[in-house]
């Protein structure tokens, strides 16, 4: 599928390091959300997601985290509304993770982490024609984020769960088939707080509209620990490193308003 290149982004380029490398630099991501500095906005409407599960191809490790990638070469699975004024492709969904279920996160709750948090990465097909494309514009993506908490199991996550083992190293990847990621979403979606922001791994680009929902899904303690057998390392590497603590450092909100759906 087009939304994410096969060149794995792992190798975090060294010009990557400093604080010049990021484009822009006034709407990076994740952030801390201040629940009373956020401002609720009644024009925003309700998110109409349409996911078709005959659309997912394939998981993978691409050394940052592992995705799930679905087939956007049409408008089979797709989102729309809240603040969005296009339609957006599904494209890929993966996640990030702690070392243990204290912190994980990439967006915090008045300064509460979560023990993950997924994403799902969506592109502007009314405006663009590649994932590649939307990447670099301004209006380009739209990316779901749903915390995760330790509670009980995710019935619809074990399926997910179970073929982790299979893509352990870095760029090992299997086929992954009829998977709804409409199971992985809380059931009031709502509730939401959007706000102008960026990829939070390389190319870093300030192309995304967040839509992080207010309500989390609950997953066992034992199937995040699966996440957490991951390797950030391929299979030929001496030296093997766990995937975790796969997010971000917070970024300044620099200015911007955080919106919520809800009063
Ligand atoms: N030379 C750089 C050109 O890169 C173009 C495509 O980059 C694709 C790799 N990155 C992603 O797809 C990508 C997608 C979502 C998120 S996140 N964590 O912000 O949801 C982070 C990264
Ligand atoms: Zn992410």
């Amino acid at each position: 599928s087009a939304c994410s290149s096969k060149l794995a982004l792992s190798q975090v380029h060294p010009m990557w390091q400093g604080p010049l490398a990021i484009p822009g630099g006034d709407r990076q991501s994740p952030i801390d959300i201040a629940e009373r500095r956020s401002v609720f906005d009644p024009q925003l409407r309700p998110l109409k997601v349409q996911y078709d599960p005959r659309t997912s191809q394939q998981i993978w490790n691409n050394g940052y985290s592992f995705l799930v990638e679905y087939d956007d070469t049409t408008d089979k699975s797709t989102l729309k509304g809240g603040p969005l004024e296009d339609q957006f492709r599904l494209c890929q969904f993966h996640f990030h993770w702690g070392e243990n279920n204290a912190w994980g996160s990439e967006h915090s709750i008045d300064r509460r982490l979560y023990p993950a948090e997924l994403h799902i990465v969506h592109w502007n097909s009314d405006k663009y024609s590649l994932f590649e494309e939307a990447v670099m514009e301004d209006n380009g993506l739209a990316v779901i984020g749903v915390f995760l908490k330790i509670g009980k199991r995710h019935e619809g996550l074990q399926k997910l769960v179970d073929a982790l083992p299979a893509v352990r190293h870095k760029d090992s990847l299997v086929e992954f088939t009829k998977f709804d990621p409409a199971c992985l979403l809380p059931e009031n979606i709502d509730d939401y707080w959007t706000y102008a922001g960026s990829l939070t791994t390389p190319p870093l680009t300030e192309a995304v509209t967040w839509l992080v929902m207010k309500q989390h899904i609950e997953v066992s303690h034992d199937q995040l620990a699966v996440f957490r057998s991951l390797l950030f390392t391929s299979a030929e590497e001496q030296v093997q490193r766990s995937m975790v603590n796969n997010f971000r450092v917070q970024q300044s909100l620099k200015g911007r308003t955080v919106r919520s759906s809800f009063s």
